[in-house]
């Protein structure tokens, strides 16, 4: 980030600024980085016309927040000043802002010579010519893709396979959806946590190599510890598998992360070794945690596959969207057409099927295709207690508040609200529990640690975590991450050394290092080494990675997350701090993937107000690709 991005740093005023971007500026709806960017590409492009420019520094903003495309025709309804972080008073605009009326605007956008530059428009849609050829890019390889069912595959011997595989009726979800992506070229398997998608695909990959040995599979993940996650989940779940289908998967399954598949290049941050002229050599490709895949990486992973690769994206749409624009898992599951099929699909899906099968015929066109190959595990397989958090999660999902606040003040052994007035700070008795969890975890980190042992001191660190929406003000990492710290000290009084390191240190890595193969989001603990020194372990599965302290790139101390980070990370219990009903980061999706973070316990705490509040506010993204894909 430019100094000049830092919310509250003085050079967010963009002082050479005028005329409407100056008015926008200064009102906090813009940065200095977003007006910089306006005038240079007007500049280049010769345009004066100050709307135009107003419009362009929009959409730039609008990416930054995630959205792909600025809809002119509502922009002065949905936008409001950044309020990244809670504490950073956005500044109020002392007279209301000339938003151009929408209709001139579009106008004038539609006759810019930007248009068709670095600007694309339809309608009253703007986008950046980058994004707008992205989004292009993934919608017509996906309908590509779909064009064409796989032919590979012998009907009669898949069908015996999927009733081998799935014997068992309570299973006809995954069995109805392994079947579709059998049959499909390119297929997302959707479902909440604990649904049984890895189950599904890790069957699905040993019906695929019944029939084709030779097959290269490929299991990728956005991140080093989703991709660990899955390759853990693939291995456990074929253990109960016949033997015969064990086999199939037993050999040189691993995952990696996508940016590892693709092959990371140091001279470019988003173009990779494979691409369209260096085509991946796989023939089935499975992506896990597709809901933080950006746009652009999506771009570049359908260039980079084969015609005929087998693409099976896995995830959960729920979820908060990728940190990087688009919300590309979101926009490929349309929610109302579930189960819609054309009527040749559904005659297939029934040759292999053993129950007959329900679906909703539409009519055959490209769009609809790809809607066959798009399949939703409902059932939660996993949680125990009760089920109480599958109950709180299916609530928080479906939009439904009442029933949410109902969960949390039920007496549950794996849910609890602690309630705290949005403006108020937490007392003792609201400060009690999250304390005792925090120790609780700290103490088995602190023990493994000096003793050496650091997979116990990774398997602490994974008992509890705090997560946060906001980075700074009263609930944010900050001044929580302090707090706990401040809790861990009073019990372990340690002397750190000169670099300020100390065994049971609980690490955060915060970019991707390549070279050491720790990555954006990884998580590690410094631990005594036999000879009295210390070093770093970092959790991949089973397997912990010893990193020496002097090969650490950028880590800091980690005792409370966003719950952006820990997506695609699963804790014993986890205790979430929500944000003022009043945050922008107060939405359903990051409540929902917050909660579903925990495996046996979580612990809201916030207001009524806010937890309400979030229940009933979607992220709102705004990306063309959903329009692509449908019709
Ligand atoms: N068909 C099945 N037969 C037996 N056990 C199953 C089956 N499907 C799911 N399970 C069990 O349910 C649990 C959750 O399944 P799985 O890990 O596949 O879900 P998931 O949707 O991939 O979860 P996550 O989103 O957390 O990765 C596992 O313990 C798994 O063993």
């Amino acid at each position: 980030m430019n100094p000049q991005d830092e919310p509250g740093h003085p050079h967010r005023i963009a002082v050479k600024a005028s005329g409407l971007l100056a008015e926008f500026n200064r009102a906090g709806f813009l940065t200095a980085a977003d007006v910089h960017v306006a005038t240079r590409v007007g500049v280049l492009g010769k345009e004066v016309d100050e709307a135009v420019l107003l419009a362009l520094a929009l959409t730039v903003r609008s990416v930054r927040h995630g959205s792909v495309v600025l809809d002119l025709a509502t922009a002065a309804e949905t936008i409001s000043p950044d309020d990244e972080d809670e504490g950073e008073e956005a500044p109020e605009p002392a007279q209301p802002l000339n938003w151009p009326e929408p209709g001139e605007w579009a106008r004038r956008c539609a006759a810019s010579a930007l248009i068709g530059g670095p600007l694309r428009m339809t309608g009253s849609q703007l986008w950046l010519a980058r994004y707008w050829e992205q989004e292009q890019t993934v919608a017509a390889e996906l309908l590509l893709r779909a064009a064409e069912r796989p032919d590979d595959l012998d009907e009669n011997v898949l069908r015996a396979g999927l009733q081998r595989l799935f014997p068992e009726t309570q299973y006809a979800d995954q069995q109805l959806a392994a079947a579709v992506c059998a049959l499909s070229r390119v297929s997302v398997l959707a479902g909440g946590p604990g649904t049984g998608k890895t189950t599904t695909v890790s069957r699905l990959l040993a019906l695929v190599r019944e029939q084709h040995p030779e097959y290269r599979i490929a299991l990728a993940a956005p991140t080093g510890k989703a991709a660990a996650r899955l390759h853990e989940a693939v291995r456990s779940s074929t253990a109960d598998l016949p033997l015969e289908d064990q086999a199939r998967l037993n050999e040189e399954l691993t995952a990696t992360t996508m940016h590892r598949l693709l092959g990371w290049r140091p001279d470019a941050r988003s173009r990779f070794h494979h691409d369209k002229h260096n085509r991946l050599p796989f023939e089935v490709v499975i992506v896990d945690e597709s809901s933080m895949v950006s746009l652009t990486l999506m771009a570049r992973l359908l260039e980079a596959l084969r015609p005929g690769t087998r693409l099976i994206l896995i995830g959960d749409p729920d979820q908060l969207a990728s940190v990087e624009a688009g919300a590309v898992l979101g926009d490929l599951v349309d929610r109302a057409r579930l189960n819609h099929r054309t009527e040749d699909f559904a005659a297939v899906l029934q040759r292999v099927l053993p129950q007959s099968l329900t679906s909703n015929t539409q009519p055959d066109s490209p769009t609809a295709r790809f809607r066959n190959g798009v399949s939703t595990l409902l059932a939660t397989r996993r949680f125990a207690a009760g089920g109480d958090i599958a109950a709180l999660a299916a609530a928080i999902r479906d939009g439904e508040a009442d029933r949410a606040v109902d969960v949390l003040y039920s007496a549950s052994d794996a849910v609890d609200f602690v309630e705290l007035a949005d403006d108020t700070r937490p007392g003792p008795e609201q400060l009690e529990p999250i304390r005792a969890e925090v120790r609780a975890g700290a103490a088995q980190v602190m023990a493994a640690a000096a003793a050496g042992d650091g997979v116990a001191a990774l398997a602490g660190l994974e008992q509890h975590r705090l997560l946060c929406t906001h980075r700074r003000g009263p609930r944010g990492v900050q001044l929580w991450s302090d707090l706990a710290a401040g809790w861990i000290f009073e019990d372990h009084p340690v002397v750190p050394r000169s670099d300020g390191r100390y065994a049971g240190e609980p690490l955060l890595v915060t970019t991707n290092d390549y070279e050491s193969g720790l990555y954006n989001g990884d998580t590690g603990v410094v631990v005594s080494t036999q000879d009295g020194s210390l070093t770093a372990v970092f959790g991949r599965g089973g397997d912990p990675i010893p990193v020496p302290l002097a090969r650490l790139g950028a880590v800091r101390p980690l005792y409370a997350m966003t719950v952006h980070r820990s997506q695609g990370s699963q804790f014993d219990r986890v205790s979430v701090l929500l944000p003022a009903a009043a945050s922008s980061l107060c939405t359903r999706e990051t409540l929902y993937t917050a909660v579903t973070r925990a495996r046996q316990h979580v612990r809201v705490v916030g207001s009524v107000e806010a937890l309400r509040t979030a229940i009933l506010r979607p992220a709102a993204r705004a990306t063309g690709l959903r329009q692509r894909l449908s019709g």
